[in-house]
């Protein structure tokens, strides 16, 4: 199973809208996919996904249920494990809470793919979802203080580790700016930090965008036909390139990496 990181340095870029669109068409391509809205305080993606979740993380770590208990189904071909502010927690996790997490994984098999929305920054619990994933795609517009705080998080997270990083530009105005933004923060990572920044796609500003989240219906599902959807559908393919094989470590591996146990 892969684990994908979707993050930011800056809030309010996308990344909710695209950790939903890019799971629906990895979904779509075959894969099993689960959602965990790991976004502190402002968990949205049930909101955006319009479905009140009855259980939360936080029912996980205080023992109460298992994943597999709090997992809902979104009607769209992947589920969902609903955000907390019991995830705010983690980075102080006593040792019961923690093997309450690590036990709730128990009998939960079968997807292929984790998709993490975490919120924006560069605070502990977001470096530590970045750092136990397989993967990390750095989500940035082509707004100034978006690309100097994309350039906060890449640090940060190199900092800790050197694993190869994406870089996915939104709300562009054409492919060419998508090129001179992607360019301009690869060499700045290559000169600067110990790493690589991969660019994995671009999405364009599309009013239709902000629509479906009005409508609390993912864009993909409402405007299939939109030059903005076939991107996010290329980025989900590039996403998913490789061998399975090399993703062998599962639930159970992300969450002890988490958890640091
Ligand atoms: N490509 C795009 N074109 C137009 N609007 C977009 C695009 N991508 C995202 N948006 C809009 O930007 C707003 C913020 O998106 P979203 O909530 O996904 O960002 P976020 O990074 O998850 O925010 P937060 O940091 O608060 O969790 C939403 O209203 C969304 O509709």
């Amino acid at each position: 199973m892969r684990t994908l990181c979707i993050t930011s340095g800056k809030g309010g870029v996308g990344k909710t809208t695209l950790a939903i669109n890019l799971g629906i068409a990895i979904a779509r391509a075959g894969r099993k996919v689960l959602l965990l809205d790991g976004d502190l305080g402002l968990a949205n993606l049930n909101v955006l996904l319009g479905i009140i979740p009855r259980f939360t993380l936080h029912d996980v770590v205080r023992g109460q249920r298992s994943l597999a208990q709090i997992i809902m189904p979104t009607g769209y071909g992947l589920d969902l494990v609903a955000g907390a502010s019991g995830i705010a927690e983690l980075a102080d996790l006593g040792e019961i809470e923690r093997q309450n997490v690590i036990k709730s994984l128990q009998g939960l098999s079968g997807y292929d793919v984790l998709i993490i929305d975490t919120g924006a920054g560069i605070g502990d619990s977001v470096l530590r979802f970045a750092l136990a994933a397989d993967e990390v795609i750095v989500v940035t517009t082509p707004h100034p203080t978006s690309l100097t705080d994309a350039y906060g998080i890449i640090k940060a997270v190199l900092a800790q580790e050197a694993k190869p990083l994406k870089l996915l530009v939104n709300s562009v105005a054409s492919a060419a700016e998508a090129r001179r933004i992607a360019d301009r923060l690869t060499s700045v990572t290559d000169r600067f930090v110990h790493g690589t920044l991969e660019c994995v796609g671009y999405v364009p500003l599309d009013p239709l965008i902000e629509k479906s989240i009005l409508a609390q219906k993912p864009h993909l599902v409402l405007n299939p036909g939109a030059a903005s959807a076939q991107r996010i559908r290329e980025t989900a393919m590039r996403l998913i390139e490789g061998r399975e094989e090399d993703f062998r470590g599962g639930l159970g591996r992300f969450f002890k990496r988490l958890l640091g146990t």
